[in-house]
């Protein structure tokens, strides 16, 4: 029987909610398939501030460390929104875990699935046009890393300022990531840069088609992403992968997410050269409807399904949650979020959609 040790940082608003979930199914799949999981549960984000005095306490990086991979919630609220940003949950925990173990790339997959073509936003003809995306997003450096960044000066002449920066290296090992995935789906890459305007993006087309040279059954195309982010709704179906820098793609990932129906059903990986890899779920904590049991909870599901394929190499336990996922919504269990107006009241709670995918599990 093999045996893996997984840090769970189920962090802060509907983290630990969402986080229940996915441990009963990792629970129930492990038993299924023969495999020992052993969690450990750390602090991090706003609750580790509250609790240990910050937000990545030096006990949950060791445990990261120290585990085969991390399963990952999510961080940060109003009630840590004041603090100095080089405190708040996002930088202090999320972004030091990202760039302390080089997980430089993240893969974010939206699908929408013929039968559920009904929980997309966008009108029916468009949502059912083969909807089947792959965000790769560069995760560790671009603006969200760039130095300096700060404020200066005083009163109205007060400025603030980021630095967006990429190396060739940066830029070709997220290239190759992109084109060694679409050599595995419908092999075509459409990079997102803004190439008519920010040095950094020309020298990431530049890189991004010297790389396609050694891809050469891959289609490669370049959009800006103001019309990029355009395209993603008008027809999202001519997508297959989408290679982005860190702040374009973690917007159009979030499109991605909505189109497929909600925020809570996108799943994501990040992971480093070596294959060690941190799993979450492309959204947020949710203050909004934190605590209040009806926060989606196949997006963390799908995550862990994510970790078991990518980083513990268990891929029938991840298809067979991937299944049980899509059975459940394919029956109408749904979360409130993704229901119109007119029929909220048939919407189930997080336990609710858990309990389902678990029995679904079972069964696929
Ligand atoms: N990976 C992480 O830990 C991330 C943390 N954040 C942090 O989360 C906090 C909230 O950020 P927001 O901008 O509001 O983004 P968000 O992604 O938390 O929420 C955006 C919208 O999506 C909905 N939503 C998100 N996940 C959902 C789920 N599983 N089920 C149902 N609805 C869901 C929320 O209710 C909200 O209406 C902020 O402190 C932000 O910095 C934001 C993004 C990622
Ligand atoms: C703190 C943010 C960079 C997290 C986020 O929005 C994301 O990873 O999608
Ligand atoms: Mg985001």
């Amino acid at each position: 029987m093999s045996k893996h040790s997984i840090a769970v940082l189920a962090g802060d608003g509907i983290g630990p909610e969402v986080m229940e979930q996915a441990l009963r199914a990792l629970s129930v799949v492990s038993s299924k398939y023969d495999f020992e999981l052993a969690y450990k549960e750390y602090p991090v984000g706003g609750f580790a501030i509250d609790t240990c005095g910050e937000a990545l306490p030096k006990e949950t990086l060791a445990g990261c460390e120290a585990a085969d991979a991390i399963l990952f919630g999510s961080i940060g609220g109003p009630k840590w929104d004041t603090l100095p940003l080089d405190l708040r949950p996002e930088r202090a925990a999320l972004l030091k875990l990202r760039s302390h173990f080089d997980l430089f790339s993240n893969l974010r997959p939206a699908k929408i699935y013929e039968s559920l073509a009904h929980l997309s936003p966008l009108r029916p003809d468009i949502a059912k046009n083969n909807v089947d995306v792959l965000v790769v997003r560069e995760l560790t450096s671009g603006i969200y890393f760039g130095q300096p960044k700060g404020i200066e000066g005083e009163g109205e002449q007060t400025n603030a300022f980021d630095t967006m920066r990429y190396s060739k290296a940066e830029i070709r090992r997220i290239a190759k990531t992109a084109f060694i995935a679409a050599s595995k789906r419908k092999n075509k890459v459409t990079s997102v840069d803004k190439a008519n305007v920010l040095v950094t993006s020309r020298l990431w087309r530049e890189i991004v088609e010297e790389v396609a040279t050694d891809y050469p059954d891959i289609e490669l195309e370049h959009l800006y992403i103001d019309n990029a982010t355009m395209q993603l709704v008008a027809n999202p179906g001519q997508f297959d992968v989408m290679l982005c820098s860190n702040l374009f793609g973690d917007i159009v990932s979030d499109e991605c997410a909505m189109i497929t129906g909600s925020m809570g059903l996108l799943p994501s990986a990040s992971i480093n050269e070596a294959g060690f890899g941190m799993f979450e779920p492309a959204g947020g904590s949710a203050p909004d409807i934190a605590g209040l049991g009806i926060a989606n909870p196949v997006a963390q599901i799908l995550s862990a399904s994510m970790m078991l394929r990518h980083s513990l190499n268990l891929t029938e336990a991840a298809d067979c949650i991937d299944n049980a996922v899509l059975k459940t919504l394919s029956d109408g269990v749904l979360t409130g979020e993704l229901l119109p107006a007119d029929q909220k009241q048939n919407a189930k709670s997080t336990q609710d959609v858990g309990d389902y995918i678990i029995s679904q599990l079972s069964e696929h």
